[in-house]
């Protein structure tokens, strides 16, 4: 481990497939206790970036390392300092709660013991829903049970993929709430989605990503501040107020993408 505070340094990233070119000379860092958002347009080249880091995907150039440790050379170690969000298509439908909890303790060490699984069924609010398949819980309790497995083994760095995208506006407040939990023990999170009020609501520094390359960091306040007066800012705000998505649309375009 080092005594950097930057938990995971991302320096000159490159991500291709085929001839195409998905992240280009992506460099940033993230501090130990903060919530690092990366925004971007549809594919803009987050997920391949998270895919990069988790080890998932192959780079074309550029160095990772998280917790210290370069995830080229020393790939066990980066990988046990990380907490993936799985996709709830991840998980085998048929099993209950208690036993996809069961499976990725074994799975990262941990002892799954009775107290330790009540405790974990409580704190997520599924103690009545323990015996319950994963495929028969709503789409906020299938977060809270993803969300704790990336946590399981208490990792330094937890990687979440728009963890809310579809939850009600309660479980999307919880999950905010379970995000920063997990920062005020001390731990990092990235995330990537396209809710800028998310960012607002939860993200010390967001990167707005673009076409495989970052346009700008910073908090997401400073970043209304710093271009609120834009022409093209002011252009795309609505009702006289300059929002965040404003900033984001005025640095990304009004297109859509494919
Ligand atoms: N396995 C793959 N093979 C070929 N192209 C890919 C593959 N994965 C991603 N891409 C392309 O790379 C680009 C970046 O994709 P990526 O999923 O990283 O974007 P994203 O920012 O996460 O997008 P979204 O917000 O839609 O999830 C896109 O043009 C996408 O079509």
């Amino acid at each position: 481990m080092s005594d950097d505070t930057f938990l995971l340094n991302v320096q000159g990233l490159y991500v291709s497939y085929g001839n195409f070119k998905a992240v280009q000379d992506i460099s940033f860092s993230v501090q130990q206790g903060e919530i690092f958002g990366l925004l971007g347009p549809n594919g803009a080249g987050k997920t391949s970036t998270l895919s990069a880091i988790e080890g998932l995907i192959k780079f074309d150039a550029g160095s990772i390392t998280v917790d210290g440790y370069d995830v080229l050379k020393d790939p066990l170690h980066a990988r046990a300092a990380m907490g993936v969000q799985l996709q709830s298509t991840s998980f085998q439908p048929e099993l209950n709660v208690t036993q996809i909890l069961q499976l990725f303790g074994g799975i990262y060490g941990v002892d799954m013991n009775r107290d330790k699984l009540q405790s974990i069924l409580r704190d997520i609010q599924l103690e009545d829903a323990a015996h319950k398949k994963f495929s028969q819980l709503s789409g906020g309790q299938q977060q809270r049970v993803s969300l704790v497995i990336a946590t399981i083994h208490n990792p330094r760095l937890v990687m979440l993929d728009e963890p809310t995208t579809g939850l009600d506006p309660q479980s999307r407040r919880q999950l905010w709430e379970r995000i920063e939990a997990i920062r005020g023990q001390g731990h990092s999170v990235l995330l990537t989605t396209h809710s800028m009020e998310e960012a607002e609501a939860v993200c010390d520094r967001i990167a707005i990503v673009d076409h495989g390359n970052i346009l700008t960091i910073d908090t997401p306040q400073n970043l209304i501040d710093r271009h609120r007066d834009d022409p093209e800012v002011i252009a795309v705000s609505r009702r006289g107020k300059v929002t965040l998505e404003d900033v984001f649309i005025a640095l990304t375009g009004r297109a859509v993408r494919a």
